[in-house]
């Protein structure tokens, strides 16, 4: 293990640049050389599930938007007129859409995968989210998908999301976990105005009183999270232990990715921070887990689109590594001493 580590440094330090000119580009193909245990590595059949999921929360007026948006975009998913289509299309992603639990009746469909554990979780400011058998149903359901696509041949995988409410749940997960007072925690999601953040703050409070600390990750996923990121938190700790490259998105992503790291803190040797999203509490977040995000492009969307905005920058770091020369092939006079 040493040894590789110590090899593809060696690699990146003889390709033809002074010392560290790649930057974060070198830091990316270390680790994915690290995570292969190769000085070739290769990224192959990219690709990205979008879990959608229904939020109780949604009810209680903690979003710009109404919780139907959750179903419609599914259908806009499907029709392939989504942001995510888009740059799924643009770089090549297998896209697979799945219903965690949206309140919704899809027809069947051969892009949408039902694995639908409720219609929405139950209001946290009443009741847990989901049950401890909903919730574990949920990590077998995110497990099964991805061993889907590894069967395909996938070693590099994105997750998104889609829920109506989930900033609230993914604030509330964070403020459990790091101990951070919720205000930290909490941001304006699909764009609430002053007056409905201070609101949401209010209501993130109360829930947090009225539930008291939690003190396992699975019991704080249970009682803030959604379906879609319970189903997110088993896939990604499938992605592990199917040694693939683990794409994490934006606010919604990384604060799953937090609950599926208490479970399992080896998974951060496997995940690329896409993005920096403009959701206030997701720089905290990414700097309590002392990660570097790639991209910093003020988007606060979800769905994936941050793993596929970024893809570009991660081949970017695998093709030097594989193809640029180096001092001894080229015949370039490397660093005097
Ligand atoms: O990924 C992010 O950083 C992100 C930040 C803000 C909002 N979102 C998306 O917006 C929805 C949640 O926002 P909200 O206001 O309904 O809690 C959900 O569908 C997310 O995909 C996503
Ligand atoms: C329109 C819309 C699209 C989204 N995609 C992810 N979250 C979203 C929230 C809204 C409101």
């Amino acid at each position: 293990m040493e040894n590789i580590e110590k090899q593809l440094q060696q690699k990146i330090d003889l390709k033809t640049k002074p010392l560290g000119a790649l930057g974060m580009l070198e830091k990316l193909a270390f680790q994915i050389g690290k995570i292969q245990n190769t000085l070739t590595p290769k990224l192959s059949k990219p690709s990205l599930v979008v879990f959608a999921g229904d939020h109780g929360i949604a009810k209680s007026g903690v979003s710009a938007y109404p919780q139907e948006v959750t179903f419609q975009m599914v259908l806009n998913f499907l029709n392939g007129g989504a942001a995510v289509n888009v740059f799924s299309q643009q770089n090549h992603f297998d896209l697979k859409i799945v219903d965690a639990g949206v309140n919704f009746d899809f027809e069947v469909n051969d892009q949408l995968k039902n694995a639908k554990v409720g219609k929405g979780t139950k209001n946290f400011l009443e009741e847990k989210a989901m049950s401890k058998e909903e919730f574990e149903a949920c990590l077998q359901n995110g497990k099964a998908v991805v061993e889907e696509m590894a069967l395909k041949g996938s070693n590099v995988i994105g997750f998104g999301e889609m829920g109506i409410g989930n900033t609230s749940s993914s604030a509330m997960i964070m403020s459990s976990l790091l101990d951070l007072p919720i205000e930290k925690c909490v941001g304006r999601g699909t764009g609430v105005d002053d007056e409905q953040l201070k609101n949401k703050i209010d209501i993130l409070q109360k829930a947090k009183d009225f539930h008291g600390p939690i003190n396992s990750a699975e019991e704080v996923m249970a009682t803030f999270g959604g379906f879609e990121m319970a189903q997110m938190c088993g896939a990604m700790l499938e992605a592990y232990e199917q040694n693939m490259i683990i794409l994490v998105d934006g606010f919604i992503a990384s604060n799953t990715f937090l609950v599926a790291y208490k479970m399992n803190p080896a998974i951060i040797h496997n995940a690329i921070f896409c993005h920096l999203s403009n959701e206030s509490g997701h720089k905290v977040l990414l700097d309590e887990l002392n990660v570097s995000p790639i991209l910093n492009l003020g988007m606060r969307l979800g769905e994936g689109t941050g793993c596929t905005v970024a893809y570009p920058i991660i081949e970017s770091a695998v093709n030097f590594l594989n193809e640029m020369a180096s001092f001894e092939s080229a015949g370039v006079s490397d660093k005097e001493n």
